[in-house]
C-alpha cells in the first residue's frame, strides 16, 4: 500500500477559508450577511483519505465548492500542490479541475441521460484534450470502466444511465473522473443516495484507489460509519467551523469536543460492512 508522504507539501490545503453569503431583499437591498464557512483550514496529503463530517447545514458542501473554485471565497487561500490558486485565471482553474475531480452525491443527476456510458466517460477526455486518437480513448475508457468493476467494459459502453442500477451509475461517474488521471477526488456524500447494501462496494473503490494508485480523496459525509471505515483522518465541522480534527480512530474513540461526542452518539447503532461505529 502506498503511504502518505509526510515530507511533500500537502496536495490540497485550504487555509483560513471564509465564505459569507449575502441575503438580499427582492429589491436587491442587503439584508444580512450569513457566515457559512468560518476560518476553515484543511489539508489532504498524497495518498490520504480525509473525511469532512458534520450535520446538515454545517458548511461542508460550501467548503468543497470553494476548494474547486465553484464558490467565491470571502477570505482565505486554496493551495494545490504547494501552489496558491488565488488570482489564477480560467486556464489554471481548468487544469486544476482535471487534477481535482468532483464526485457528486446523486449520480442520476450528474450523468446526462441522453449520453451513453462511453460518451459520458469520453466527455472529459475531449474537454481536456487527452487521448491522442479514438482507439487510445476507447482503451482509456475501457480501462477506467474495468477498474470500477463495470466488466466486461464492452457490455456497458452503449448503455444509457437509466438502464443501470444506482451503484452502477455511481461507478460510471467515478470512471468518468478516473479516466482523467486526477490526483484528488472530492466526493460529496458519494454513497448517501445509494442502498446500504451497495454502499460498501463503492467505498471499497476509494480504498482501492488509494492502495493501488496512491489517490487522495476528500470525502464529505454525514454518514459516520463511512468515515470511520475509510478515512485516515477526519475534520469535524459545526456551524461553519472545524471543531475537531485528527486520525479517524482517535477522534471516534476519544472525541474531545462535545459536538463530536453528540454526532457519534447519534450515529451509534449504524453499521457498515465490517462492523459498527464503536
Ligand atoms: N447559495 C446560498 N445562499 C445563502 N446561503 C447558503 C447558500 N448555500 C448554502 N447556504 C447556507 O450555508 C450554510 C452551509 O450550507 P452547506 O450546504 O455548505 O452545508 P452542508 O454541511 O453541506 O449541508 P448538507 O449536508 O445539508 O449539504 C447553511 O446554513 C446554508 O443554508
Amino acid at each position: 500500500m502506498m503511504r502518505a508522504q509526510a515530507s511533500a507539501p500537502p496536495l490540497l490545503e485550504l487555509r483560513h477559508l471564509r465564505v459569507n453569503f449575502v441575503e438580499q431583499s427582492l429589491f436587491g437591498r442587503t439584508l444580512n450577511e450569513v457566515s457559512a464557512v468560518d476560518d476553515v483550514s484543511i489539508e489532504v496529503r498524497q495518498g490520504e483519505i480525509v473525511a469532512l463530517i458534520g450535520a446538515s447545514g454545517s458548511g461542508k458542501t460550501t467548503t468543497v465548492r470553494a476548494a474547486l473554485g465553484l464558490q467565491p471565497v470571502t477570505a482565505g487561500e486554496i493551495v494545490f500542490s504547494g501552489r496558491p490558486m488565488t488570482g489564477m485565471g480560467p486556464r489554471e482553474w481548468k487544469d486544476l479541475r482535471r487534477r481535482m475531480q468532483l464526485i457528486f452525491q446523486d449520480p442520476t443527476e450528474a450523468l446526462n441521460p441522453r449520453m451513453t456510458v462511453e460518451e459520458i466517460v469520453m466527455e472529459g477526455l475531449l474537454i481536456h484534450r487527452l487521448g491522442e486518437n479514438p482507439s487510445r480513448r476507447r482503451e482509456m475508457i475501457e480501462e477506467a470502466l474495468g477498474f470500477v468493476g463495470l466488466t466486461p467494459p464492452g457490455h456497458f459502453l452503449r448503455r444509457h444511465p437509466h438502464t443501470l442500477s444506482g451503484g452502477q451509475r455511481q461507478r460510471v461517474a467515478i470512471a468518468a473522473a478516473l479516466v482523467l488521471s486526477p490526483e484528488l477526488l472530492i466526493a460529496d456524500e458519494p454513497v448517501s443516495m445509494l442502498d446500504p447494501s451497495i454502499r460498501a462496494g463503492i467505498l471499497d473503490l476509494f480504498a482501492r484507489l488509494r492502495a493501488e494508485r496512491g489517490m487522495s480523496t476528500l470525502m464529505v459525509t454525514h454518514d459516520l460509519p463511512s468515515a470511520y471505515h475509510l478515512a485516515d483522518r477526519v475534520y469535524v465541522m459545526n456551524r461553519g467551523r472545524i471543531v475537531e480534527e485528527g486520525p479517524t480512530k482517535q477522534v471516534f474513540r476519544s472525541p474531545s469536543h462535545d459536538y463530536t461526542k453528540a454526532l457519534i452518539r447519534a450515529a451509534s447503532g449504524q453499521t457498515l460492512a465490517d462492523g459498527p461505529v464503536p
